[in-house]
């Protein structure tokens, strides 16, 4: 080692340790516990008589310490011999794995004034949910490369009440553009999403099928999924004549929207997705549709591909599984999102395609924006801001409808845990089970609430949800986030103590 060499590697090192240090300071992990949590043990059992594993609904004990689930107690082994305040007793009430989003649209950067970091989870806090995959548009600029993705990490530190990873953005800018895809997997990205219709945002152009192509042999490498909006516009004589009917009908805005174009961008989809087979050229990348709405060729076209072994999954959301097109009021521009919400029968194949088992799971696909682009007053279905608001209610709206169908606490923990947690390759969370998270949403199914003024709501604009009105069964009353409770009856711990979920 020469003279130079020993004097610079102190030197290196007293750097590096203080970067390092920096880093960490910046950390949200340091927040005090106490402001993180409102429970101020870090070592606690929570009991209930009703916890949903993934071996069935057990009555006992789930032990926590620090952020972890470190053993599940059946109540014949209890013995209950701890001190009472390290003791959090549910009862009855359900204590499930918290819900996981993999369909929100944060909005933050550049767009606080829909949305937000610090409103969405708390919202989602509030509603049970304890990881938010947010998607690459609608915020300022897209998520669409590595400096961009920085832009929404630094955005989310210290903002977040609830874990939140992050989709990447595929466009046709980037899709051909291999190097800057795996920057922006590399950086953390859990997966790219794309639109095969216009997205209604400027910096988030369309993709055809030979983009998507592209983008799974990517992401084959890096065993991430594509999560892609499938519709593609069909412009038809029909779809003029209807755009020009009165554009406060639902009926005309379902008209310009058919299941066809669904359809198409289903069957546009089928021609890349076997690319994903065991021995094909995107073997590892996985094809994700978002929010499928058509419950007719659309789904049978999937459910088809899967049994072809593409690997294949696809969501629906609660907006499809609780509305019908016959119960929308003319001029009610809450209820307008993309694909659009279709007739009863459609809404009823939906529920047994879900029951069955062909959906493999729900999102939220919460998509507000400011209440004056809804234009709720003009009630233009043509012009209005195309989303749904829903991210603090998905859990009662899901339950209140599908405890018609006879819908079991385990499969609610299939469809807005497991499987989401898989999809977004988040091996700790998804289930109460030994060594993983303890995310944990604590409810009670039988509790019924009015969603009325009265009534605490947290994401930004509560006037523009379609669920504002509607009678609920399934309170929350407490959330769990890596063990810090974040939300309990009405109130949020103070610090936003969420993590960003980097992929690594
Ligand atoms: N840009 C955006 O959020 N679009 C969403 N809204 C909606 O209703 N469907 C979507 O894909
Ligand atoms: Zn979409
Ligand atoms: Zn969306």
């Amino acid at each position: 080692m020469n003279y130079l060499q020993l004097r610079v590697l102190p030197l290196l090192a007293l750097l590096a340790s203080v970067l390092y240090y920096l880093y960490f300071q910046d950390s949200p992990a340091l927040f005090e516990r106490s402001d993180c949590s409102l429970f101020p043990y870090n070592h606690y059992w929570i009991i209930s008589k009703r916890i949903v594993t993934p071996r069935g609904v057990i009555s006992g004990a789930v032990e926590v310490k620090e952020e972890k689930i470190v053993s599940i107690i059946k109540e014949e082994d209890w013995h209950g011999d701890l001190k009472r305040e390290q003791i959090i007793d549910y009862g009855e009430a359900v204590v499930m794995p918290g819900l996981i989003d993999v369909h929100a649209h944060l909005d933050d950067p550049g767009k606080t004034e829909w949305e937000g970091f610090p409103s969405g989870t708390r919202a989602a806090a509030a509603g049970g949910i304890t990881t938010l995959i947010d998607m690459p548009l609608n915020s300022v600029p897209s998520t669409v490369s590595a400096e961009t993705l920085k832009l929404k990490i630094d955005a989310a530190k210290k903002n977040i009440y609830v874990d939140v990873g992050f989709w990447g953005g595929l466009v046709p800018e980037n899709a051909f553009d291999a190097n800057s895809l795996e920057a922006l997997l590399s950086a953390g990205a859990l997966g790219l999403k794309s639109f095969m219709c216009p997205s209604g945002i400027n910096d988030f152009p369309m993709t055809n099928s030979s983009h998507i192509k592209e983008g799974l042999s990517i992401l084959a490498k890096y065993r991430r999924p594509l999560l892609v909006h499938a519709e593609i516009p069909q412009y038809s004589e029909s779809y003029l004549e209807d755009a020009a009917n009165d554009p406060r009908l639902y009926s005309t805005y379902l008209k310009t929207r058919p299941a066809s174009w669904e359809e198409a961008a289903i069957r546009e989809l089928l021609t890349v997705s076997k690319d994903t087979r065991i021995g094909g050229p995107a073997e590892g990348a996985h094809l994700h549709v978002v929010h499928l709405s058509d419950a007719g060729s659309s789904l049978q076209l999937l459910k088809q591909a899967k049994s072809n072994g593409d690997s294949v999954t696809f969501e629906t959301c609660p907006h499809y599984l609780a509305f019908s097109a016959e119960e929308i009021k003319d001029g009610d521009t809450r209820f307008k999102c993309a694909p659009p919400i279709r007739d009863a029968a459609n809404k009823e194949k939906l529920w047994m395609a879900l029951l069955d088992g062909d959906i493999d799971m729900l999102s939220s696909d919460h998509s507000p924006s400011v209440p004056e682009l809804k234009l709720l007053d003009e009630g233009n279905f043509l012009k209005a801001w195309g989303g749904i608001s829903s991210l603090q209610f998905v859990l009662p709206v899901t339950w209140t409808h599908g405890r018609q169908y006879g819908v079991t606490l385990e499969q609610l923990a299939l469809w807005w845990s497991e499987r989401p947690a898989k999809l977004a390759g988040q091996d700790l969370k998804g289930g109460i089970a030994v060594g993983n998270h303890a995310d944990i949403a604590v409810w009670e199914p039988n509790v019924e609430f009015e969603l009325n003024n009265d009534h605490p709501v947290y994401i930004k604009h509560p006037s523009i949800s379609a669920y504002m009105g509607s009678k609920l069964s399934g309170k929350v009353l407490a959330t769990f986030v890596r063990g810090n409770l974040v939300y309990k009856e009405g109130k949020h711990a103070p610090a936003a103590c969420g993590a960003p979920i980097l992929a690594a």
